[in-house]
């Protein structure tokens, strides 16, 4: 059995080398020639999945270890019959604790506490839903529209309502044709209808937002502001809105390793099934050691002061800002220089990988730096 998968994709040999000959292709200048002769096509968000890519391949499955799913042809791999799996919810936490730290560093900008913004969720499936979660339960007033959900847990509102608050994060999947397209959705109209210093978090897909008419109203209204880990002409950039945004990263928001590993780790499982062959791998055997498993503040430290300093060492989001405005001035070769970032990224991990040591007398925060997606644990 032949397996193509992407370079860019951590485990593979690890977890398919058992299953067949495995071979190595950068994603996005894979070819008809490339895939002809192989069975199962593994691939990231950058690989157009389509009838040009397989027709008159012999690929029975394509896995795609990404939670997103607009660059596959869905309709056409099922006409074929082609198996299909991809990796819902692998880097969620990872996407959480993005925005969370675009919060923060945003709220210290401003002399701001995070409880002092309303924050608004368009998309509540699997990164939106932890979002709403995680920070009500850190004390943030959220809202949540997903007009095909019907969740009481959450429990929902308008779109409206939603983009009437301080922040507004999007998780929607990249749609043309259904009854809700997420196409622009959020265009000149809408950015017309938010509140004037309102924040625009965008980590979902580029198109989600008309990238012209933000920039146009990023120029007009300097009080808006905009973090941005998806553009609508990635790998490019361009260099006047990345000026205009207060934070720009190179659509790593699901980059953890725990994200990038459980995205592979649930690929394999699924082609084990199709194939009708046992899973004997475990995903926690192959994660390493974090570089650092646990931090301790001071006795009486106040969590509103220590939170953003543990978020910044857990994640700091200022450093892919930096990396992504660093690459975009010195190269020549814009769309390159942003996935040569994505490529050598640095290892990130995950907030639950990090336990917080604290004493009985301060453990009345625990729930929070829980609810943030750390761990905890008191000592006497
Ligand atoms: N930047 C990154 O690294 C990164 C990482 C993970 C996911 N993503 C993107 O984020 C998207 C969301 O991820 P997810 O795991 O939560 O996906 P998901 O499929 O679990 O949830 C998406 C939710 O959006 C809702 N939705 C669809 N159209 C909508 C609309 N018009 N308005 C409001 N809600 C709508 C769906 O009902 C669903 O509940 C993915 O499709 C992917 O494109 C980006
Ligand atoms: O959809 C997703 O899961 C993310 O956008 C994913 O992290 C994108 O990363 P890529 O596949 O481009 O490496």
């Amino acid at each position: 059995m032949k397996i193509v998968a992407d370079e860019n994709m951590p485990l593979v040999e690890s977890l398919f080398q058992e299953l067949g000959e495995v071979v190595r292709l950068p994603g996005r200048s894979m070819t008809a020639d490339d895939v002809k002769d192989a069975d199962i096509l593994l691939v990231r968000s950058v690989t157009k999945v389509n009838e040009a890519l397989l027709s008159g391949s012999k690929v029975k499955f394509v896995g795609t270890a990404t939670i997103g799913t607009d660059h596959v042809d869905l309709d056409w791999l099922a006409a074929q019959g082609i198996g299909f799996a991809n990796a819902p919810g692998c880097n969620a936490h990872s996407v959480v604790d993005y925005v969370i730290s675009a919060l923060i560093c945003l709220c210290q900008d401003e002399n701001k506490d995070i409880t002092d913004l309303t924050v608004g969720v368009v998309g509540a499936g699997n990164v939106g839903s932890r979002l709403v979660h995680r920070l009500r339960k850190l004390g943030v007033e959220v809202k949540a529209y997903d007009p095909f959900l019907e969740d009481d847990s959450l429990p929902l509102t308008s779109f409206e309502e939603v983009i009437g608050c301080d922040v507004v994060s999007l998780h929607v999947p990249l749609t043309e044709d259904t009854d809700y397209p997420t196409y622009h959705l959020i265009d000149e109209d809408v950015l017309r209808r938010m509140n004037r210093d309102a924040i625009l978090i965008n980590s979902a897909r580029g198109p989600v937002v008309d990238n012209a008419a933000l920039k146009q109203h990023l120029i007009l209204c300097t009080e808006f502001k905009a973090v941005l880990d998806v553009w609508e002409t990635e790998p490019e950039v361009e260099r006047e809105l990345l000026d205009l945004v207060d934070l720009g990263t190179a659509h790593i928001a699901g980059y953890s390793l725990d994200g990038k590993y459980k995205g592979t780790f649930q690929i394999y499982s699924q082609i084990c099934h199709f194939l009708g062959l046992p899973n004997r791998k475990q995903l926690s055997q192959m994660l390493p050691e974090p570089d650092l498993v646990q931090v301790g503040f001071a006795k009486g430290s106040v969590f509103e002061e220590v939170f953003p300093r543990l978020v910044q060492v857990a994640y700091d989001i200022r450093r892919d800002d930096r990396a992504l405005r660093r690459a975009v001035l010195r190269s020549a070769n814009i769309s390159e220089a942003f996935d040569l970032l994505r490529k050598n990224y640095p290892t990130r991990r995950e907030f639950s990988s990090l336990s917080v040591k604290m004493r009985r007398n301060d453990s009345a925060n625990s729930p929070k730096f829980e609810a943030a997606g750390f761990k905890v644990k008191v000592k006497n």
